[in-house]
């Protein structure tokens, strides 16, 4: 057996180190105390990505060690939720026996939530057919009597979907139950329960604030419809066409009446609130009627373009969220010329990592 096993005494130390480094990173914006919140110090990612094994009779997930990029079986992953490390040795114990399954099988990814869903994606080097689909069809009654379960298989140009391409999330915060729909390969908070954590931490933040909000990379609305409670109403924007359809799924399921969702890059909006150009995507959305004195903004990795960054520093109020302490660094330097750092938190999303999620609330300078 091969164990991806860790060493939970460890995950104090792996924080606290953590902590030093961003708080010695940032103290230069006058930071002087770091929030931290911890995450679970086992089985907290409720999404896995392996790749697939053969050898000979038998058949087993890997990975690859990040840097002698050895192969390393994993026949059970401390990390994983317990769903997926569960499901994980199912779908092994299944998939062995099953020659139309298995055959050119390279990748098996896993995607579940709390509320006890979960989503397999199975990705081959061969085009899936009908004996594929009346074996996929015949596992997934096999396994509902147990599981809340659906398939995918994917080859070159084909999907085929066993239910649905999505897993329905349910977060319990701050006592309020949030419905998030989370479709396969698209952004999602990998750390459910860190997730929790940071939409507490927003909420809290945002009781104080008024008027109106304006998000920009609002992903399926894991923010805004978090935050919608707090405010008068909430326009928030997204690039992906898919996390914009689940944001517009979540809108209704959570009865929210005050937020809109319009599909853009924040660099394209930022020409639309210049006045630069026109977006047809924008009919309907009157811009001048918001009042937002507050912005939320979680881009990805590589952080702001600098007209963005321009564009953030007009509010009052800042949320950023990270997850590239280089990149947040980078944006500071440029949003603190106008507005202060009043409070500045970390969330350990990915533990035993070096990364590290931040949160960070500026407000502007009264100058
Ligand atoms: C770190 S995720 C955050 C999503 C969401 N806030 C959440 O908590 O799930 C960043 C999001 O930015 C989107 N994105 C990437 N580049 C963008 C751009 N140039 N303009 C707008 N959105 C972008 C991605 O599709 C992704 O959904």
């Amino acid at each position: 057996m091969a164990v991806i096993k860790i060493d939970t005494t460890q995950y104090d130390a792996q924080l606290s180190e953590k902590e030093q480094r961003i708080a010695a990173q940032f103290q230069r914006f006058g930071v002087d105390k770091l929030e931290v919140f911890s995450s679970e110090p086992i089985n907290y990612r409720q999404r896995a990505e392996f790749r697939v094994w053969h050898d000979g009779d038998d058949l087993f997930h890997i990975m690859f060690d990040q840097q002698t990029k050895d192969k390393i079986r994993v026949d059970s992953f401390d990390p994983a939720a317990p769903l997926v490390g569960e499901v994980m040795q199912v779908m092994i114990d299944n998939l062995k026996s099953c020659e139309i399954l298995r055959r050119k099988l390279f990748q098996i990814d896993y995607l579940s939530t709390l509320s006890g869903e979960i989503l397999v994606s199975l990705l081959y080097h061969k085009p899936l057919d009908e004996h594929w689909l009346s074996e996929i069809n015949a596992l997934k009654e096999k396994l509902s009597n147990k599981y809340k379960i659906d398939f995918i298989g994917r080859a070159r140009k084909q999907k085929e979907m066993l239910g649905d391409d999505y897993v329905t999330e349910r977060l319990n915060v701050n006592g309020q139950e949030l419905i998030y729909q989370q479709v396969e390969n698209s952004f999602t908070q990998p750390n459910a329960k860190v997730n929790i954590k940071m939409l507490e931490w927003a909420q809290d933040l945002c009781k104080p604030l008024k008027n109106d909000l304006l998000e920009l990379y609002c992903g399926n609305g894991n923010f805004s419809i978090a935050l919608a409670g707090s405010f008068n109403k909430v326009l928030a924007t997204e690039i992906s066409k898919s996390s914009v359809h689940s944001a517009q799924y979540n809108i209704a399921q959570n009865k929210v009446a005050n937020l809109d969702i319009i599909r853009m890059s924040s660099e394209e909006f930022t020409q639309a609130m210049n006045g630069e150009r026109s977006f047809s995507r924008l009919e309907g959305i009157d811009l001048n009627s918001y009042n937002c004195q507050t912005i939320l903004v979680d881009p990805p990795r590589a952080g702001m373009d600098t007209l963005t960054c321009d564009l953030v520093a007009n509010y009052e109020s800042i949320i950023y969220i990270s997850c590239n302490p280089e990149t947040l660094e980078r944006d500071l330097d440029h949003l603190t010329r106008t507005h202060e750092v009043k409070r500045f938190a970390i969330f350990d999303q990915f533990p035993y990592t070096h990364h590290i999620e931040s949160g960070v609330f500026l407000q502007k300078k009264n100058i």
